[in-house]
Formats: structure tokens, sequence, C-alpha cells
């Protein structure tokens, strides 16, 4: 399997090569050359498997031999080793639960699984590689807990200032070893943008080599298609159509499901729901993309004006906006929706949901009104707890901090402050 430029301008490459690069040399995004769809009977008997043996088919043609079966087997086993659960919360009403991992965020499955084909692919060289990576909230803290210690990879993780909620910040700036935390002045998208930027910067390539651990790279993007699959198993006997909800930022996950569906996944349809940076909803009705400066939320790890994944989905569609709009629906919430939102979800059904989990219910209940005769899935991207101050006030009721939490609580924070680009680069070249 080779993966091209979705910007035409650089030559295919293998799985190997796409990751440890991360972005194309003519700063594209690679996708997969083709996506074949999973037997029928690979859908038929999906409740006999378990989660790595899912896992294993759907990835595997992807890896192809860059990777040999048994050690892609052990790496999918090690990613895969807590709970994806179903929670019916309202007749055909259920959210997929993706925060029971160790930093409890869905971004726990992508950075496993990519910090161990890293290892894999340098388990024989002397060469460092830098991930360089950028955070709106979760990705930093799933990146820095994924790659720790992980030999010769060395990790600098860019998150907005003042822009994360606390136990975020914890997450990505008490680990120490090789990870380090940029605090940037700016926005998210300041610090995606600084990202890209540093892949493209000569006097930087020459001197490490870079990759990234945001969804731009393949083998943090893909893997997020495992969960969609592990849903389907979980909800299939309801025999009713499913529809997903998927709180959306940089749309790295939404467009891994439709990936799923090009496997083979029934699903009747997307919603992508996002906070006030609503780029995409505003594409959805104008056909125009305009990404514009993020805007601070409760829901921070949306807060993203100019997703990076939105061309994958384009791509998938071949730019038929028809066709897209015919599998995805989109809408945008604000802040006081959300925070109702999580109120009516606590004490009608008696179920804390965080901010961005709230966005996706919205999402869900809007498309609901007019097909109400499928069975809906919205995606609980992050535990409740990683929201502390603003659950807790919303619901007025005290939440529980789990172990995972716990052990970073009392860590000091440590992090570098960094204005622009050239900081980023004086910090790189230094480091
Ligand atoms: N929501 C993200 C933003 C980066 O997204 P990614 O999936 O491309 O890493 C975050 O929490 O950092």
């Amino acid at each position: 399997m080779e993966f091209y430029s979705l910007n035409k301008q650089a030559p295919p490459v293998s799985f190997k090569e796409a990751v440890i690069r991360g972005i194309a040399p003519d700063r594209g995004l690679y996708f997969p050359e083709s996506i074949t769809p999973l037997p029928d009977s690979f859908f038929d008997r999906i409740e006999d498997l378990s989660p790595t043996e899912i896992a294993f088919n759907a990835i595997h043609q992807f890896v192809s031999d860059d990777i040999p079966n048994e050690a892609l087997k052990n790496i999918l086993a090690n990613t895969l080793d807590f709970e994806f659960p179903v929670v019916e919360i309202e007749e055909n009403v259920a959210t997929l639960e993706l925060f029971h991992g160790p930093t409890m965020a869905f971004k726990d499955v992508g950075a496993r699984f990519m910090a161990q084909c890293l290892g894999y692919f340098s388990r024989n060289e002397d060469t460092q590689v830098t991930v360089l990576v950028a955070t709106s909230g979760d990705t930093g803290g799933a990146v820095a807990n994924g790659f720790l210690g992980v030999e010769g990879v060395k990790v600098v993780i860019l998150y907005p200032n003042g822009k994360v909620s606390d136990i975020q910040e914890r997450q990505l700036t008490t680990l120490g070893q090789n990870i380090t935390a940029l605090k940037v002045d700016g926005t998210f998208d300041d610090c995606q943008k600084m990202v890209k930027t540093a892949f493209l910067d000569d006097g930087i390539l020459e001197k490490m080599q870079l990759t990234s651990a945001n969804s731009i790279n393949v083998a943090r993007w893909l893997p997020q298609l495992f969960y969609f699959l592990f849903a389907y198993k979980q909800a299939k006997a309801k025999g009713k159509e499913i529809v997903f909800s998927i709180p959306s930022g940089n749309f790295g996950n939404i467009c891994a499901g439709m990936v799923a569906q090009k496997l083979g996944m029934p699903v009747k349809h997307f919603v992508a729901a996002t906070n006030v940076n609503d780029t995409v909803p505003q594409f959805m009705r104008t056909n125009t993309y305009s990404p514009k400066p993020s805007t601070a939320t409760i829901s921070n790890a949306m807060d993203v004006g100019d997703p990076s994944n939105f061309v994958r989905i384009r791509h998938l569609y071949d730019d038929d906006f028809e066709k897209l709009k015919e599998n995805l629906s989109s809408y945008s919430f604000d802040d006081q929706q959300t925070r109702a939102a999580m109120l009516k979800i606590f004490k009608e059904d008696g179920y804390v949901a965080d901010p961005h989990g709230a966005v996706g219910y919205l999402g869900l209940k809007t498309y609901l009104e007019d097909h109400p005769d499928t069975y809906g899935i919205f995606l609980e991207t992050a535990h409740p707890v990683k929201f502390l101050d603003v659950v807790e006030e919303t619901i007025g009721e005290q939440v529980d901090i789990p172990p995972q939490i716990q052990k970073v609580m009392d860590r000091e924070k440590k992090s570098i402050e960094i204005k622009n680009y050239e900081e980023l680069k004086k910090y790189l070249l230094s480091s």
C-alpha cells in the first residue's frame, strides 16, 4: 500500500515513510492509494471477534508488510487494552465512551498505536526522531503518555497558553524525560501553523528527523476508525440504522469513521458537531471553506478554526459536495447551549457528559428530530473530570477524580514559553 500526498506534488510513499515523515514534502496530507472494503462475512460475524482481531482486519491493508503480522497484532493488543463501551442514555440515544484509556481521551488510541509503530521502525537505528505536536487540549497528554520513554524519540508539544484545562495542562507538562512542553502565546491554530512551517524549514530538516503526532500523521489518524467498528459491534443487535455524532475540532476522528464506512461498516449518516468554531458547518451551508481564527470555548479541544483533516474528507467524496451532504450534516452550538445540554443529560438521564460529549449529543438530537427511526451514537471523546471546573459548576455536583488523573495532580508543571515561530526554531536547533 502506498500513500500519496493530497497536494499531488510529492512522490507516493510506504506506510513506514508516511509515518516517519508525518506530512509530505509538498505540505500535503498523506492518503491511502485505496480503501478495499472488508468482506461481508467480517461484519456478519463481528460480534465473535476480539478488539485486536477487528483492528487487525481493518488496519492490515494500510500497514501492509511494513510491520509483520505478529508484531502488528502485539502493537494492537497493547494499544487496545481498555474498554470502549456503548452506553444507552435514552431510548435510541447512546454514547460511545472513549475515555477509559490512560489519559481519558480518544487520542490514547492513535497516540499509543503511533508511538509503537515509530518504536518498531526505529528499533535497529541510531537516529533520533523528533515528534512535533500541536494540541488544543487532549492530543498533548495522550502523546506525552504514549511516547514517554520510547527509545530514539523526543517529543515537543506546543499548546496555547491559558486555553487548555488545568488537568490537560498537567498531563502534558509534568512527565519530563523525553517530553518537552512549549507554552505558546497564541491559539491552537497558531501552534498548528508553526508545526506545519517547521516541516518545510530546510534549516531544521537538515539537522533533525521531524515527524508529527497530530492526526495529520496516518498512524495517529487511521487507528481512530477502530472504535467505530467496536461501536457497530455493540449496536448491531438493535437492528436499526446507525447515526454517529462526533464532536469535531481537527476532523480526524470523523474522517476515520468515514474510512470505517468505506471498509463496509453500515452507517446511515454522520453528524459533525462543533462549538462556535464553525468553519465546517458554515462550509456545509455555503460550499465555501473560510478558515477563521479560533475562539476559546468550554469545549476547548475543539477550538480549531482551520481543521487539518477536512481536506481528507473532501477528498473521500471527490469534492462532490452534494454527495458529501448526503452522508454528513454539521451543526454548531455555543457554550450556553452546551451547558444546558450537560445539565439536561445529568438531570433527565442521570449521565455526566463532558462539554465535548454534550456538543455531540446536541448534534445528534438535532439530526434525530427529522430521522427518529435511527439509532444514534454520540462520542464521549474525553472524561468529564478533564473539565472539572466547568462540569462541577454546570451540574452542581462533585466529580470523583480517577486514579489516572490523581497521578498528575501533585506533579509540577514545567513548560517553556515561546511567542513565535523563530523561538520554536531556536528551541529545536538548540535542544
Ligand atoms: N483536538 C485536538 C487538536 C489536535 O487534533 P489532532 O487530532 O489532529 O491531534 C487536541 O485535543 O489537541
